[in-house]
Protein backbone atom coordinates (compact mmCIF):
# COMPACT_ATOMS: atom_id res chain seq x y z
CA UNK A 1 0.00 0.00 0.00
CA UNK A 2 1.08 3.28 -1.00
CA UNK A 3 0.51 5.95 2.17
CA UNK A 4 2.02 9.34 2.29
CA UNK A 5 1.71 9.64 6.24
CA UNK A 6 1.70 12.66 8.50
CA UNK A 7 2.24 14.16 11.47
CA UNK A 8 -1.11 15.76 13.65
CA UNK A 9 -0.81 18.90 15.62
CA UNK A 10 -3.99 20.29 17.87
CA UNK A 11 -3.21 23.34 19.60
CA UNK A 12 -5.39 24.52 21.92
CA UNK A 13 -8.34 22.81 21.01
CA UNK A 14 -11.39 23.12 23.58
CA UNK A 15 -15.05 21.54 22.50
CA UNK A 16 -18.08 23.46 24.08
CA UNK A 17 -21.40 21.67 23.39
CA UNK A 18 -24.34 23.65 24.12
CA UNK A 19 -22.53 26.16 26.89
CA UNK A 20 -20.99 23.09 28.55
CA UNK A 21 -17.13 22.76 28.12
CA UNK A 22 -16.42 18.83 27.74
CA UNK A 23 -13.42 19.15 26.27
CA UNK A 24 -10.32 21.63 28.06
CA UNK A 25 -7.52 23.11 25.73
CA UNK A 26 -5.41 20.83 24.64
CA UNK A 27 -2.06 20.46 23.05
CA UNK A 28 -0.78 17.21 21.16
CA UNK A 29 1.18 16.66 18.40
CA UNK A 30 1.29 13.16 17.02
CA UNK A 31 4.05 12.14 15.34
CA UNK A 32 4.45 10.97 11.75
CA UNK A 33 3.52 7.47 11.58
CA UNK A 34 3.07 6.68 15.19
CA UNK A 35 0.30 5.38 16.78
CA UNK A 36 -1.32 7.24 19.56
CA UNK A 37 -4.19 5.93 21.77
CA UNK A 38 -6.46 8.18 23.64
CA UNK A 39 -7.71 6.18 26.78
CA UNK A 40 -9.69 7.09 29.57
CA UNK A 41 -12.98 6.08 31.64
CA UNK A 42 -16.48 6.84 29.80
CA UNK A 43 -17.60 10.34 29.04
CA UNK A 44 -13.71 11.60 29.13
CA UNK A 45 -13.57 13.17 25.93
CA UNK A 46 -11.86 10.93 23.34
CA UNK A 47 -13.79 10.91 21.05
CA UNK A 48 -14.34 14.33 20.74
CA UNK A 49 -10.68 14.47 20.09
CA UNK A 50 -11.10 12.11 17.18
CA UNK A 51 -13.91 13.62 15.64
CA UNK A 52 -11.58 17.22 15.87
CA UNK A 53 -9.00 15.57 14.14
CA UNK A 54 -11.51 13.80 11.34
CA UNK A 55 -13.12 17.09 10.65
CA UNK A 56 -16.54 16.10 12.55
CA UNK A 57 -16.60 18.31 14.76
CA UNK A 58 -14.64 22.36 14.82
CA UNK A 59 -12.65 22.88 18.27
CA UNK A 60 -14.17 26.22 20.13
CA UNK A 61 -12.85 29.42 18.27
CA UNK A 62 -8.97 29.72 19.19
CA UNK A 63 -8.15 26.14 18.44
CA UNK A 64 -6.20 24.77 15.40
CA UNK A 65 -5.72 21.39 13.73
CA UNK A 66 -2.98 20.79 11.50
CA UNK A 67 -1.83 18.11 9.33
CA UNK A 68 1.73 18.55 8.76
CA UNK A 69 1.89 21.89 7.61
CA UNK A 70 -2.11 22.22 6.24
CA UNK A 71 -4.08 23.77 8.91
CA UNK A 72 -7.32 21.83 8.21
CA UNK A 73 -9.08 23.34 10.66
CA UNK A 74 -11.83 24.30 8.46
CA UNK A 75 -11.86 21.83 6.49
CA UNK A 76 -14.33 18.94 6.50
CA UNK A 77 -13.64 15.42 6.95
CA UNK A 78 -13.85 14.42 3.27
CA UNK A 79 -11.08 16.81 2.61
CA UNK A 80 -8.73 15.72 5.08
CA UNK A 81 -8.12 12.54 3.52
CA UNK A 82 -8.67 10.14 6.72
CA UNK A 83 -9.58 6.98 7.03
CA UNK A 84 -12.21 6.18 10.17
CA UNK A 85 -13.41 2.84 11.85
CA UNK A 86 -16.21 2.85 14.18
CA UNK A 87 -16.75 0.62 17.01
CA UNK A 88 -20.13 -0.54 14.92
CA UNK A 89 -17.98 -0.73 11.60
CA UNK A 90 -20.98 1.16 10.02
CA UNK A 91 -20.59 -1.10 6.53
CA UNK A 92 -23.13 -1.10 4.01
CA UNK A 93 -25.47 -4.25 4.86
CA UNK A 94 -27.10 -4.25 0.95
CA UNK A 95 -23.29 -4.54 -0.75
CA UNK A 96 -20.78 -7.17 -1.07
CA UNK A 97 -17.41 -7.15 0.88
CA UNK A 98 -16.01 -5.91 -2.32
CA UNK A 99 -18.43 -3.37 -2.75
CA UNK A 100 -18.08 -1.80 0.61
CA UNK A 101 -14.10 -1.92 0.68
CA UNK A 102 -14.02 -0.08 -2.71
CA UNK A 103 -16.97 2.05 -1.51
CA UNK A 104 -14.64 5.34 -0.90
CA UNK A 105 -12.71 4.55 -4.48
CA UNK A 106 -16.11 4.64 -6.34
CA UNK A 107 -17.16 8.05 -4.65
CA UNK A 108 -14.11 9.67 -5.96
CA UNK A 109 -14.16 8.42 -9.03
CA UNK A 110 -11.15 6.19 -8.96
CA UNK A 111 -11.09 4.27 -12.17
CA UNK A 112 -12.28 0.85 -12.76
CA UNK A 113 -9.10 -1.10 -12.79
CA UNK A 114 -7.29 0.78 -10.35
CA UNK A 115 -10.25 0.44 -7.68
CA UNK A 116 -9.77 -3.45 -8.49
CA UNK A 117 -6.26 -3.58 -7.98
CA UNK A 118 -6.37 -1.73 -4.60
CA UNK A 119 -9.07 -3.58 -3.27
CA UNK A 120 -7.47 -6.93 -4.47
CA UNK A 121 -4.64 -5.99 -2.77
CA UNK A 122 -6.61 -4.79 0.74
CA UNK A 123 -8.69 -7.81 0.62
CA UNK A 124 -5.84 -9.96 0.04
CA UNK A 125 -3.71 -8.15 3.49
CA UNK A 126 -6.49 -8.52 5.58
CA UNK A 127 -7.59 -12.30 4.92
CA UNK A 128 -10.79 -11.60 2.97
CA UNK A 129 -10.07 -12.67 -0.42
CA UNK A 130 -12.23 -15.64 -0.53
CA UNK A 131 -15.07 -13.45 1.28
CA UNK A 132 -14.94 -10.93 -1.26
CA UNK A 133 -18.21 -11.62 -2.76
CA UNK A 134 -20.29 -12.24 0.41
CA UNK A 135 -23.09 -9.64 1.40
CA UNK A 136 -21.29 -8.30 4.45
CA UNK A 137 -23.81 -9.86 6.96
CA UNK A 138 -22.73 -13.28 6.03
CA UNK A 139 -19.28 -12.30 7.69
CA UNK A 140 -18.42 -13.16 11.68
CA UNK A 141 -17.44 -9.66 13.95
CA UNK A 142 -13.80 -10.31 13.22
CA UNK A 143 -13.98 -10.10 9.40
CA UNK A 144 -16.20 -6.81 9.55
CA UNK A 145 -13.81 -5.40 11.42
CA UNK A 146 -11.12 -6.36 8.04
CA UNK A 147 -13.82 -4.85 6.04
CA UNK A 148 -14.13 -1.95 7.77
CA UNK A 149 -10.64 -1.48 8.09
CA UNK A 150 -9.81 -2.10 4.66
CA UNK A 151 -12.49 0.31 3.68
CA UNK A 152 -11.09 2.79 5.64
CA UNK A 153 -7.49 2.37 4.04
CA UNK A 154 -8.78 1.78 0.18
CA UNK A 155 -8.84 5.84 -0.29
CA UNK A 156 -4.98 5.95 0.84
CA UNK A 157 -5.78 8.23 3.94
CA UNK A 158 -3.04 10.28 5.24
CA UNK A 159 -4.12 9.48 9.20
CA UNK A 160 -6.35 6.47 10.47
CA UNK A 161 -8.60 7.00 12.92
CA UNK A 162 -10.10 4.27 14.84
CA UNK A 163 -13.10 4.72 17.45
CA UNK A 164 -13.48 1.80 19.90
CA UNK A 165 -12.82 -0.70 16.91
CA UNK A 166 -12.88 -3.74 19.15
CA UNK A 167 -15.27 -3.40 21.58
CA UNK A 168 -18.07 -5.04 20.28
CA UNK A 169 -16.47 -8.52 19.48
CA UNK A 170 -16.17 -10.53 22.26
CA UNK A 171 -13.19 -11.15 24.67
CA UNK A 172 -11.43 -13.60 23.12
CA UNK A 173 -11.05 -12.47 19.44
CA UNK A 174 -10.28 -9.12 20.82
CA UNK A 175 -7.52 -10.55 21.96
CA UNK A 176 -6.55 -11.86 18.72
CA UNK A 177 -7.23 -8.93 17.00
CA UNK A 178 -5.60 -6.67 18.81
CA UNK A 179 -2.26 -9.15 17.82
CA UNK A 180 -3.33 -8.60 14.32
CA UNK A 181 -4.18 -4.58 14.48
CA UNK A 182 -0.36 -3.73 15.84
CA UNK A 183 1.18 -5.88 13.40
CA UNK A 184 -0.96 -4.24 10.14
CA UNK A 185 -0.52 -1.03 11.87
CA UNK A 186 3.35 -1.44 12.38
CA UNK A 187 3.25 -2.70 8.62
CA UNK A 188 1.57 0.06 7.06
CA UNK A 189 3.23 2.95 8.74
CA UNK A 190 0.04 5.28 8.67
CA UNK A 191 -0.44 7.65 11.55
CA UNK A 192 -2.84 6.28 13.85
CA UNK A 193 -5.48 7.31 16.37
CA UNK A 194 -6.86 4.95 18.42
CA UNK A 195 -9.81 5.84 21.01
CA UNK A 196 -10.33 3.16 23.29
CA UNK A 197 -11.16 2.49 27.41
CA UNK A 198 -9.16 -1.00 27.50
CA UNK A 199 -5.86 -0.97 28.85
CA UNK A 200 -4.96 -3.96 27.48
CA UNK A 201 -5.67 -2.79 24.06
CA UNK A 202 -3.52 0.39 24.83
CA UNK A 203 -0.55 -0.83 26.33
CA UNK A 204 0.19 -3.34 22.85
CA UNK A 205 -1.05 -0.60 20.51
CA UNK A 206 0.16 2.20 21.14
CA UNK A 207 3.45 3.92 20.96
CA UNK A 208 2.30 6.47 23.17
CA UNK A 209 -0.81 6.81 25.32
CA UNK A 210 -2.67 9.81 26.30
CA UNK A 211 -4.75 9.03 29.60
CA UNK A 212 -7.41 11.33 29.76
CA UNK A 213 -10.31 12.52 32.19
CA UNK A 214 -12.72 14.58 32.29
CA UNK A 215 -11.74 16.64 28.97
CA UNK A 216 -8.33 17.19 30.15
CA UNK A 217 -5.19 15.24 29.51
CA UNK A 218 -3.58 13.52 32.60
CA UNK A 219 -0.68 12.12 31.31
CA UNK A 220 0.78 11.65 27.89
CA UNK A 221 4.05 9.15 27.67
CA UNK A 222 4.80 5.41 26.35
CA UNK A 223 2.79 2.39 27.71
CA UNK A 224 5.78 1.75 30.43
CA UNK A 225 5.83 5.36 31.24
CA UNK A 226 2.26 5.29 31.90
CA UNK A 227 2.57 1.53 33.89
CA UNK A 228 5.21 1.97 35.78
CA UNK A 229 5.57 6.19 36.11
CA UNK A 230 1.87 7.43 36.39
CA UNK A 231 1.87 11.12 36.85
CA UNK A 232 -0.29 11.26 39.55
CA UNK A 233 -3.60 8.94 41.19
CA UNK A 234 -6.26 9.27 38.48
CA UNK A 235 -3.64 7.86 36.10
CA UNK A 236 -2.68 4.86 38.43
CA UNK A 237 -6.05 3.78 39.37
CA UNK A 238 -7.12 3.83 36.15
CA UNK A 239 -4.20 1.87 34.40
CA UNK A 240 -4.06 -1.50 36.30
CA UNK A 241 -4.12 -2.71 40.27
CA UNK A 242 -2.31 -0.23 42.36
CA UNK A 243 -1.89 -0.93 46.32
CA UNK A 244 -1.72 1.91 48.71
CA UNK A 245 0.36 1.84 51.93
CA UNK A 246 -0.40 4.46 53.84
CA UNK A 247 1.88 5.65 57.17
CA UNK A 248 3.95 7.61 59.19
CA UNK A 249 7.45 8.34 57.85
CA UNK A 250 10.34 7.50 60.66
CA UNK A 251 14.30 7.27 59.66
CA UNK A 252 13.46 7.69 56.19
CA UNK A 253 11.29 4.64 56.74
CA UNK A 254 7.43 4.37 55.61
CA UNK A 255 6.04 2.54 58.93
CA UNK A 256 2.70 0.96 58.10
CA UNK A 257 1.18 -1.74 60.11
CA UNK A 258 2.41 -4.71 59.10
CA UNK A 259 6.16 -3.12 59.31
CA UNK A 260 8.33 -0.92 57.21
CA UNK A 261 9.01 0.12 53.43
CA UNK A 262 12.02 2.11 52.32
CA UNK A 263 11.41 5.80 50.63
CA UNK A 264 11.16 5.45 47.20
CA UNK A 265 12.83 6.46 44.93
CA UNK A 266 11.83 10.13 43.73
CA UNK A 267 10.48 10.48 39.84
CA UNK A 268 14.00 11.89 38.55
CA UNK A 269 15.83 9.22 39.95
CA UNK A 270 13.18 6.42 39.43
CA UNK A 271 13.03 7.49 36.04
CA UNK A 272 16.83 7.17 35.62
CA UNK A 273 16.61 3.75 37.45
CA UNK A 274 13.56 2.20 35.44
CA UNK A 275 15.73 3.67 31.68
CA UNK A 276 18.68 1.56 33.11
CA UNK A 277 16.40 -1.27 33.97
CA UNK A 278 15.10 -1.01 30.47
CA UNK A 279 17.50 0.01 28.65
CA UNK A 280 20.86 -1.14 30.49
CA UNK A 281 22.68 1.37 29.82
CA UNK A 282 23.68 3.23 32.65
CA UNK A 283 26.74 5.11 31.35
CA UNK A 284 26.59 9.21 30.80
CA UNK A 285 26.66 12.04 32.77
CA UNK A 286 25.50 10.06 36.27
CA UNK A 287 27.51 12.21 38.77
CA UNK A 288 25.63 15.29 38.01
CA UNK A 289 22.49 13.34 38.04
CA UNK A 290 23.09 11.53 41.17
CA UNK A 291 23.38 15.39 42.83
CA UNK A 292 20.19 16.58 41.34
CA UNK A 293 18.68 13.46 43.30
CA UNK A 294 19.44 13.34 46.78
CA UNK A 295 18.55 16.92 46.33
CA UNK A 296 15.23 15.76 44.93
CA UNK A 297 14.74 12.70 47.99
CA UNK A 298 14.58 15.42 50.48
CA UNK A 299 12.47 17.65 49.12
CA UNK A 300 10.10 15.27 48.04
CA UNK A 301 9.77 13.87 51.54
CA UNK A 302 9.36 16.65 52.68
CA UNK A 303 6.13 17.44 50.63
CA UNK A 304 5.27 13.29 51.36
CA UNK A 305 1.51 12.49 51.87
CA UNK A 306 2.72 9.70 54.03
CA UNK A 307 1.25 7.00 51.37
CA UNK A 308 3.60 5.11 48.73
CA UNK A 309 2.07 2.76 46.06
CA UNK A 310 3.23 -0.04 44.61
CA UNK A 311 1.87 -3.07 41.15
CA UNK A 312 0.63 -6.58 42.71
CA UNK A 313 3.23 -8.05 40.56
CA UNK A 314 6.14 -6.15 41.98
CA UNK A 315 5.84 -7.84 45.59
CA UNK A 316 6.89 -11.23 46.40
CA UNK A 317 6.13 -13.68 49.25
CA UNK A 318 9.43 -13.58 52.24
CA UNK A 319 9.80 -15.28 54.86
CA UNK A 320 8.35 -13.18 58.13
CA UNK A 321 11.00 -12.64 60.33
CA UNK A 322 12.63 -10.82 57.55
CA UNK A 323 10.39 -9.35 55.58
CA UNK A 324 9.12 -5.87 55.37
CA UNK A 325 5.93 -6.14 55.62
CA UNK A 326 3.80 -8.94 57.68
CA UNK A 327 0.46 -9.81 56.98
CA UNK A 328 -2.30 -12.43 56.34
CA UNK A 329 -4.06 -14.39 53.50
CA UNK A 330 -7.80 -13.24 53.29
CA UNK A 331 -8.20 -14.53 49.84
CA UNK A 332 -5.59 -16.58 47.41
CA UNK A 333 -7.54 -16.40 43.80
CA UNK A 334 -5.67 -19.30 41.66
CA UNK A 335 -5.60 -17.96 38.21
CA UNK A 336 -3.61 -20.06 36.34
CA UNK A 337 -0.44 -19.24 35.67
CA UNK A 338 -0.26 -16.79 38.49
CA UNK A 339 -2.38 -16.63 42.23
CA UNK A 340 -3.72 -13.16 43.28
CA UNK A 341 -3.78 -12.97 46.91
CA UNK A 342 -5.58 -10.67 48.95
CA UNK A 343 -3.63 -9.64 51.88
CA UNK A 344 -5.41 -8.15 55.40
CA UNK A 345 -3.32 -6.42 58.07
CA UNK A 346 0.05 -5.34 56.32
CA UNK A 347 -1.73 -2.26 55.45
CA UNK A 348 -4.66 -0.17 56.49
CA UNK A 349 -5.86 -0.94 52.69
CA UNK A 350 -6.12 -4.72 51.80
CA UNK A 351 -3.54 -5.36 49.35
CA UNK A 352 -2.72 -7.76 46.41
CA UNK A 353 0.06 -9.14 45.85
CA UNK A 354 0.58 -11.64 42.52
CA UNK A 355 2.71 -14.47 43.16
CA UNK A 356 3.35 -16.80 40.08
CA UNK A 357 3.97 -20.95 40.04
CA UNK A 358 2.48 -23.20 42.42
CA UNK A 359 1.23 -21.62 45.14
CA UNK A 360 -1.33 -22.76 47.35
CA UNK A 361 -2.46 -20.88 50.64
CA UNK A 362 -5.35 -21.45 53.33
CA UNK A 363 -7.23 -18.21 54.39
CA UNK A 364 -5.69 -16.45 57.38
CA UNK A 365 -2.31 -18.13 56.85
CA UNK A 366 0.83 -15.55 57.84
CA UNK A 367 2.70 -14.31 55.17
CA UNK A 368 5.94 -12.01 54.76
CA UNK A 369 5.61 -9.69 52.01
CA UNK A 370 9.16 -7.65 50.28
CA UNK A 371 8.98 -5.04 47.55
CA UNK A 372 11.43 -4.15 45.40
CA UNK A 373 12.81 -0.29 46.27
CA UNK A 374 12.37 1.21 42.39
CA UNK A 375 8.93 -0.42 42.15
CA UNK A 376 7.78 1.87 44.92
CA UNK A 377 5.74 5.11 43.73
CA UNK A 378 5.10 8.79 45.31
CA UNK A 379 2.11 10.18 44.02
CA UNK A 380 0.71 13.38 44.23
N1 LIG B 1 -22.84 16.40 20.18
C1 LIG B 1 -22.81 16.50 21.52
N2 LIG B 1 -23.65 17.32 22.18
C2 LIG B 1 -23.62 17.46 23.52
N3 LIG B 1 -22.74 16.80 24.31
C3 LIG B 1 -21.88 15.96 23.73
C4 LIG B 1 -21.86 15.77 22.31
N4 LIG B 1 -20.87 14.88 22.01
C5 LIG B 1 -20.31 14.53 23.19
N5 LIG B 1 -20.91 15.18 24.22
C6 LIG B 1 -20.54 15.08 25.64
O1 LIG B 1 -19.15 15.32 25.74
C7 LIG B 1 -18.56 14.50 26.74
C8 LIG B 1 -17.40 13.72 26.13
O2 LIG B 1 -17.93 12.79 25.20
P1 LIG B 1 -17.02 11.83 24.36
O3 LIG B 1 -17.92 11.00 23.48
O4 LIG B 1 -15.94 12.58 23.72
O5 LIG B 1 -16.41 10.91 25.50
P2 LIG B 1 -15.65 9.52 25.39
O6 LIG B 1 -14.47 9.62 26.29
O7 LIG B 1 -15.38 9.19 23.97
O8 LIG B 1 -16.71 8.53 26.00
P3 LIG B 1 -17.15 7.04 25.52
O9 LIG B 1 -16.00 6.15 25.84
O10 LIG B 1 -18.35 6.79 26.37
O11 LIG B 1 -17.46 7.15 24.06
C9 LIG B 1 -19.67 13.61 27.28
O12 LIG B 1 -20.14 14.18 28.47
C10 LIG B 1 -20.73 13.69 26.20
O13 LIG B 1 -22.02 13.50 26.74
Amino acid sequence: MKLTPVSITLSNCAKTFRGTRVLEPLELQIGTGETLVLLGPSGCGKTTTLRLIAGLETPDPGGRVRFGDDDVTSLPIEKRAVGMVFQNYALFPNLTVRGNVGYGLRIRRVGAEETRRRVDELLAMMRLTDHADKPVDQLSGGQRQRVALARALAPQPRVLLLDEPLTALDARLRDTLRGEMNALLRELGITTVYVTHDQAEAMELGDRIVVMSAGRIEQIGAPRDIYYRPANRAVAQFIGTINRLAGAWRDGMLTTLGGAVPAPEPRAARRESLDRRDRNNARGSQTAQTARNSHATEATLASETHEVFFRPEDAWLADPSTAQLRGTVEHAAFLGERTRLTIRDAAPDALIVDVAGRVELARGTAVGISIAQDALIALS
